[in-house]
């Protein structure tokens, strides 16, 4: 249980946010894969990326971890059947991103996860690898894991997905690069690319035309150096924190800011938000900057359904710049917020009322007239990380105390979030 108390004062100063979450999955899976020494910087040291680390360990990979620095001696030719069940533990990119991997290899990858884990649909990911040629047996037909994988010569297909997802189109490109012919992916919208940038920063070649993505088998990937950025959906909770302190002046050093990750930037930038990026530039084939970010009085607004996939994780933090604005605002055609680390749309409207916002369930989102006053009481996580950390951001607002039960969730991506919301707002 975590206890937060109101702020008196604006938030003050610099901060910054660890490793992007993607991304530091996607260089440990691309290192392993490659052939020779790749070395991550700033890599995520959360519960969720080290999950992805200790399956691939289990593949036989050698990886050195120094704090947030990894070294990973790569090779495909590492990979060898696991001992033991592969551990995704409560993270949907280690087990999806995985299984587009584990499709490639002649022998028996056995995957689960947590509770939530195994309550999230696979099937998006298992049915098309199966068509590619893979063997894989699942609990919940087809759909749940624990499931195994047996993989083998793989045959490149054209897949057209019905929702945009970063995860399955990664397991489907990284199967692609390893099968026969060429595997092409395409989304009704684009989700976010770190997969197609980074493949590209090890070598390999992509053919990219608007939506649909293509990746011929058979390349071989070199080892990089690849810094991370700091995780703009992690930057999130401190910009929103910011835009509803009064009197706070913030500055968030080093953050990713590729498009198809900053929808939430331009939702809020419409509510009235300043934000301004700061030293734009471009590391390891992502674009990054500082963002300064001012308190706002914000306006209510409508997110247009084709913007959810570039701020599918900001969906939490969102609903509290939404509680505190003027006016009715309305999220709609995020129903994938249902398949998270909880049901995203039940845990907002749950907790949220209970501290005296005026928020309705939609089927696909839901409607929040803002300006209640917000009231300090217990809330609950639902054991998901991005759930516990906006309740601390709308805590921070809340007249009395609010205490967030299961709030250890955090450690999923932000192990260090209350330590460092507490510099800032003792600071403050
Ligand atoms: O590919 C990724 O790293 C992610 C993709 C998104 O999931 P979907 O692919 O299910 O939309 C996102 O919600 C998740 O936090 C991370
Ligand atoms: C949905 C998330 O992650 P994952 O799908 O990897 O569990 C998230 O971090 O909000």
């Amino acid at each position: 249980m975590k206890k937060i108390t109101a702020v008196k004062k604006g938030l003050k100063g610099q901060v910054t946010v660890p490793g992007d979450k993607s991304i530091s999955h996607r260089a440990l899976i691309l290192g392993a894969l490659a052939e020779g020494i790749t070395e991550i910087e700033n890599f995520l040291v959360a519960q969720d990326t080290l999950a992805t680390l200790n399956c691939l360990k289990k593949y036989g990979v050698r990886i050195e971890r120094k704090d947030a620095f990894v070294r990973i001696f790569g090779s495909d030719q590492n990979f060898s059947e696991p001992q033991d069940v592969l551990d995704a533990q409560n993270s949907g990119t280690t087990i999806r991103l995985l299984s587009g991997v584990a499709a490639t290899f002649p022998f028996v990858s056995v995957f689960t996860g947590d509770a939530s884990l195994r309550r999230r649909p696979m099937k998006r990911v298992l049915e098309p690898l199966t068509q590619m040629g893979a063997m894989v047996l699942a609990r919940g037909q087809g759909d749940y894991a624990p499931f195994a994988i047996k993989g083998g010569k793989l045959r490149g297909q054209d897949f057209i997905l019905k929702k945009a997802s970063a995860q399955v189109k990664s397991a489907l490109l990284l199967a692609g690069l390893r099968a026969e012919g060429n595997t092409s992916v395409t989304e009704p919208q684009l989700s976010r690319d770190h997969t197609e940038r980074m493949l590209v920063g090890f070598g390999a070649k992509i053919k990219r035309e608007g939506l649909r993505v293509e990746i011929s088998g058979g390349q071989k990937l070199l080892g990089q150096k690849v810094v991370v950025p700091g995780d703009f959906s992690t930057a999130s909770f401190f910009i929103v924190a910011a835009l509803v302190v009064p009197d706070s002046h913030l500055i968030i050093k080093n953050v990713g800011l590729n498009p198809t990750r900053t929808g939430l930037l331009t939702v809020l930038k419409e509510m009235g938000a300043n934000i301004q990026i700061l030293n734009f530039h471009e590391n390891s084939g992502e674009p990054v900057g500082d963002l300064e970010v001012k308190y706002s009085p914000l306006k209510a607004v409508e997110v247009p359904p084709e913007i959810v996939p570039a701020m599918i994780d900001e969906f939490p933090i969102l609903a509290v710049a939404m509680a505190l604005a003027y006016g009715k605002s309305q999220v709609r055609g995020a129903e994938e917020l249902r398949v998270k680390e909880s049901d995203r749309i039940k845990s907002i409207v749950s907790e949220f009322s209970k501290m005296g916002v005026a928020v309705k369930e939609l089927p696909d989102g839901f409607i929040i007239s803002g300006g209640n006053k917000i009231l300090g009481t217990t809330v609950d996580s639902h054991h998901d990380h991005r759930i516990a950390m906006s309740l601390a951001v709308l805590g921070l607002t809340a007249a009395g105390t609010t205490e967030i039960l299961n709030a250890e969730a955090v450690a999923i991506s932000y192990p260090e979030f209350f330590q460092q919301l507490s510099k800032l707002t003792e600071g403050a």
